[in-house]
């Protein structure tokens, strides 16, 4: 089979991670005889750099001509004093608006050799395996106005929805626990947010479409805590947009590392984009120290879900659990007894599993 695949790098680690990802997939179109045609286009601070803005017209041609796009991540220290219009952010949000990628999906799955990594203890993240499905597309990070008022003196964001917009994100959670093990957590404000009570609303009025789903609702405070305490209790959460940022960042806690945390970002009828959960890490750029695996479980992401390989998914999976079980970890996974390695060097052993 053959398939174009963009790639959009961004900044920091993004643009290390992303060609371990290349790597990989080459390594499993080189052992499954397909042919993947790679290319590369600018988004975020190297696209304002080079194009004057974060977004370029021709990244978003070529992503909506591609099968597929992985993205590394945006942003960095050079642009958080820009105007907001020319934020390296802006590009990613851009770029999901675009492609009408309203389901962002981040399966929180612990792997058995790295529950040392946590700082949580063990027995709590012990078969840990749950999914985060989390609104892309609308809520705060999209709703005008987003401004400065009364002279500086003020500041308003908007919080809008459409019901079309919840019952779409809805349907997907339900749909993906159906295909897991049938239990729903929808996390909201419903005390406090007018968005959240009509939130609820749907959730409940689609239940009936979904029988055989038990569905809960947790108020998302409560939700951060049971999260570390008792994230066993979890199959599928689904959540509005921004509520679904900081969850994630938080769950992935249990994985051991936010550079474990993959996501596959999905439209209704259309290209999807894969993406690690983790942003361009300014603190480590540079270094050769970042851990790709949540870019490389993106890339496997992206086989299940835009190019229907199963099979080549899984060889990813396997590969990176194959080098976890004999102990490599890169830095950011603490094991004072295992073999540490550099972002090539744990390409190159996820490059070997699989060949
Ligand atoms: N999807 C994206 O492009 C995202 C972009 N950002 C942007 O990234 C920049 C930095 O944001 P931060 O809040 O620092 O979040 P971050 O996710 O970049 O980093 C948070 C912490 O996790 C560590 N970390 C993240 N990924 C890692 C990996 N693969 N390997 C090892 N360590 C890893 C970092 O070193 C840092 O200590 C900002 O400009 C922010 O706007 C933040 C989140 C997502
Ligand atoms: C620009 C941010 C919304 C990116 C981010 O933190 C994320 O999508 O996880
Ligand atoms: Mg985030």
């Amino acid at each position: 089979m053959t398939g174009k695949i963009v790639l959009l790098p961004g900044d920091g680690i993004g643009a290390e991670v992303i060609y371990a990802a290349k790597d990989v997939l080459e390594a499993i179109s080189k052992k499954y005889h397909h042919s993947f045609e790679f290319s590369s286009y600018d988004i975020g601070g190297v696209a304002i750099d080079n194009h004057g803005t974060p977004l370029p017209d021709e990244t978003v041609t070529a992503c909506m001509q591609a099968d597929a796009v992985l993205l590394g991540a945006v942003g960095g220290p050079k642009w958080d004093n820009n105007p907001s219009d020319l934020r390296p952010e802006r590009g990613l949000l851009g770029i999901r608006k675009a492609l009408d990628l309203y389901a962002n999906l981040r399966p929180v799955k612990g792997f058995a050799n790295l529950l040392h990594a946590s700082p949580l203890k063990e027995d709590i993240i012990k078969d840990s395996d749950l999914l985060i499905v989390r609104e892309l597309t609308g809520g705060l990070y999209f709703g005008q106005p987003s401004k400065r008022i009364d002279n500086g003196n003020a500041v308003v964001d908007t919080l809008a929805y459409t019901k079309k917009e919840m019952e779409r994100i809805i349907d997907k959670a339900f749909q993906s626990a159906e295909l897991r093990n049938n239990h729903l957590t929808s996390v909201d404000k419903a005390n406090v947010l007018e968005s959240s009570k009509l939130w609820r609303e749907i959730v409940e009025e689609k239940k009936k479409d979904y029988p055989n789903v038990t569905v809960d609702h947790v108020l998302v405070d409560a939700a951060a805590m049971k999260l570390i305490t008792n994230p066993t209790q979890f199959d599928v959460m689904v959540t509005e947009n921004m509520f679904g940022d900081i969850l994630s960042d938080e769950a992935s806690v249990l994985t051991g590392s936010l550079g474990m945390l993959p996501s596959a970002s999905l439209a209704e009828d259309g290209v999807g984009l894969y993406e690690p959960a983790h942003g361009s890490a300014p603190d480590i750029a540079g270094k050769g120290i970042a851990n790709p695996i949540a870019m490389i479980l993106s890339a496997a992401m992206m086989l299940r879900y835009s190019f229907n390989m199963n099979t080549e998914a899984e060889a990813i999976e396997k590969a990176v659990e194959s080098v976890l079980n004999q102990h490599y970890h890169t830095a950011d996974l603490k094991n004072d007894n295992g073999k540490l390695v550099n972002t090539k060097e744990m390409t190159q052993l996820i490059v070997n599993a699989i060949s």
